[in-house]
């Protein structure tokens, strides 16, 4: 894959890409598209439309590409990755190695780490989005989806030119047999119900997608909320920046080195889970953890029954990979707030917390490592194969991929960027099956119907 930079964030793009065609009702033509009537412009994209410019979105349209079918890809954002770019902390590295997280057809450039940083892993995707021409119309919000019956196609109206509120936005209208979500597990921020007196707190209160570095935080009194990934690798950046974290762990959980003995953890389940059950990886993985790690529940805490594997398959909950809170919390470093019961904060108080058992305590300020929610539900008009819910698909992994009527999801495995390749193939596949039958020619066609040769 060439190196090459062009798809970041205030690069321009062609905003009309070859295969647009203008007016679902036809007409031809080549700048504006048509008016719907409803105010909105109207486009056909012959191809698939793609939600989504991260990973999924990304690695979706390269293998449709590679099958020799056009895709559109809409982000709201004004580039690429914008999830990895805007929304991690700038000392992020990938926890998994990259050969587990690598796009479809495209291995990491010679030279990157094992664990790539953050800035690798956006580098390596605006390579991605350039070297497979992936077919980009960016800043484009997508405000509604619908499968219209009548016409067997879908209709996805896009804001464009709006800020954050949807202000001064332009609408658009596209029109495809195939719509592509891949707008993510992470899209929004989850905050926790029922906190109150935010409005009222005089400190910073923010989530873990807007923390970018610690050093603003030198000297402070810093809380976190949740012990998740994010929760143990914000509250060690705080402390290797000289702020004081405490954080608030609510229930119980698994803490598993990211290596053991020079492996990465999740490359030895992976291969061990070829050749035994997931209890006794598990029970494998937590003996080596013990061994390594101690036992952590002397530090505040306590394992759950079901071992890590088990877990993350049956809820998608990922273990936390330790890569050096946990030596911080035995040292007192790190402070945690064990509370059981939910909500663990119960509200706000002027410059601090009042937790549900009562204490209180100030705080600098208050960040929320309370984890992600898809945005599905408030733009796609469609129950079946998506839940209103979660807006997650209702079948699990390995079903998650195909709906009904040309609609696929894209990334919604709850298997990081290994699920993300997997469904970008398999779409890919499909997809590429229809066209090259809607394609084909006529004559072609009528013998493969008859299954016969020419
Ligand atoms: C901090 C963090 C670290 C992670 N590290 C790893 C790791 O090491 N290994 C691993 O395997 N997995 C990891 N994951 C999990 C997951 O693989 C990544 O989150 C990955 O980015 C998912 O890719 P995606 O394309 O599905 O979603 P995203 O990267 O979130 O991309 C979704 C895109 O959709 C756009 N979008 C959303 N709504 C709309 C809309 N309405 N209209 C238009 N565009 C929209 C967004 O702007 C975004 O660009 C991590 C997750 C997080 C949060
Ligand atoms: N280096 C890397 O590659 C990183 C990867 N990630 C990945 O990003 C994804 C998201 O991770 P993350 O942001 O940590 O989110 P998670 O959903 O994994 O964790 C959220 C945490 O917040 C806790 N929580 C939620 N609500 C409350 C509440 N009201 N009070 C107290 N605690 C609460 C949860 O507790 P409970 O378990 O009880 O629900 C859980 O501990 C994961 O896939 C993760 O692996 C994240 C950071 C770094
Ligand atoms: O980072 C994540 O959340 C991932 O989903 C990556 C991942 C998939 N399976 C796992 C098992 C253990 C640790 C991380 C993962």
């Amino acid at each position: 894959m060439p190196t090459s930079r062009g798809v970041g964030e205030g690069q321009e793009h062609d905003h009309h890409p070859t295969i647009l065609h203008r007016g679902a009702g036809g007409g031809g033509g080549d700048s504006a598209g048509d008016d719907n009537g409803g105010g909105a412009r109207q486009w056909w994209v012959p191809g698939p439309v793609v939600v989504g410019a991260g990973p999924s979105g990304l690695a979706t349209a390269a293998c449709l590409k590679a099958r020799g079918v056009p895709s559109l890809v809409l982000d709201k954002d004004s580039c690429v990755a914008a999830s990895w770019r805007h929304r991690t902390y700038e000392r992020l590295r990938l926890h998994l190695p990259r050969c587990f997280c690598e796009l479809p057809m495209a291995p990491f450039p010679p030279g990157t780490p094992a664990y790539p940083t953050r800035d690798q892993f956006v580098a390596y995707l605006d390579d991605y989005a350039r070297a497979f021409s992936i077919d980009l119309r960016l800043g484009a919000r997508v405000r509604s989806a619908a499968y219209d019956a009548a016409i067997g196609f879908w209709r996805v109206t896009v804001d464009e030119g709006a800020g954050d509120g949807g202000g001064g936005a332009t609408a658009t209208e596209f029109v495809s047999r195939w719509l592509v979500v891949a707008t993510g597990e992470n899209a929004e921020p989850a905050w926790p119900e029922g906190v109150e007196g935010m409005d009222g707190y005089r400190g910073v209160a923010m989530h873990t997608s807007s923390y970018k570095k610690g050093d603003e935080f030198r000297g402070k009194n810093v809380l976190v909320v949740g012990c998740g990934n994010s929760g143990m690798e914000v509250s060690l950046d705080l402390c290797n920046n000289g702020a004081k974290a405490s954080m608030v762990v609510r229930d119980k959980l698994h803490v598993l080195p990211r290596e053991i003995l020079g492996i990465s953890t999740f490359g030895l389940s992976v291969f061990l889970l070829r050749w035994l059950p997931i209890q006794q990886v598990d029970s494998l993985l937590l003996f080596l953890s013990r061994l390594i790690l101690g036992d952590t529940e002397k530090y505040g805490l306590p394992r759950p029954k079901t071992g890590p594997l088990q877990i993350k398959s049956s809820t998608g909950k990922t273990p936390v990979l330790d890569i050096g809170a946990l030596r911080k919390i035995k040292n007192g470093e790190i402070k945690r707030e064990i509370l059981q019961v939910v909500p663990a904060i119960k509200r706000f108080t002027e410059n601090g917390v009042e937790f549900i058992d009562g204490h209180k305590e100030d705080f600098d300020a208050v960040i929320f490592a309370t984890g992600y929610k898809s945005n599905v539900p408030s733009w796609l008009k469609e129950g079946e194969f998506f839940s209103n819910v979660d807006g997650l698909p209702r079948k699990p992994f390995p079903h998650s991929w195909r709906g009904k009527n040309g609609l696929y999801a894209a990334g919604f495995t709850r298997k990081g960027l290994m699920g993300t390749s997997y469904d970008a193939v398999r779409i890919a596949g499909d997809i590429a099956d229809q066209w090259t039958e809607a394609f084909a020619s006529p004559t072609a066609t009528a013998n493969n119907k008859r299954g016969g040769s020419a």
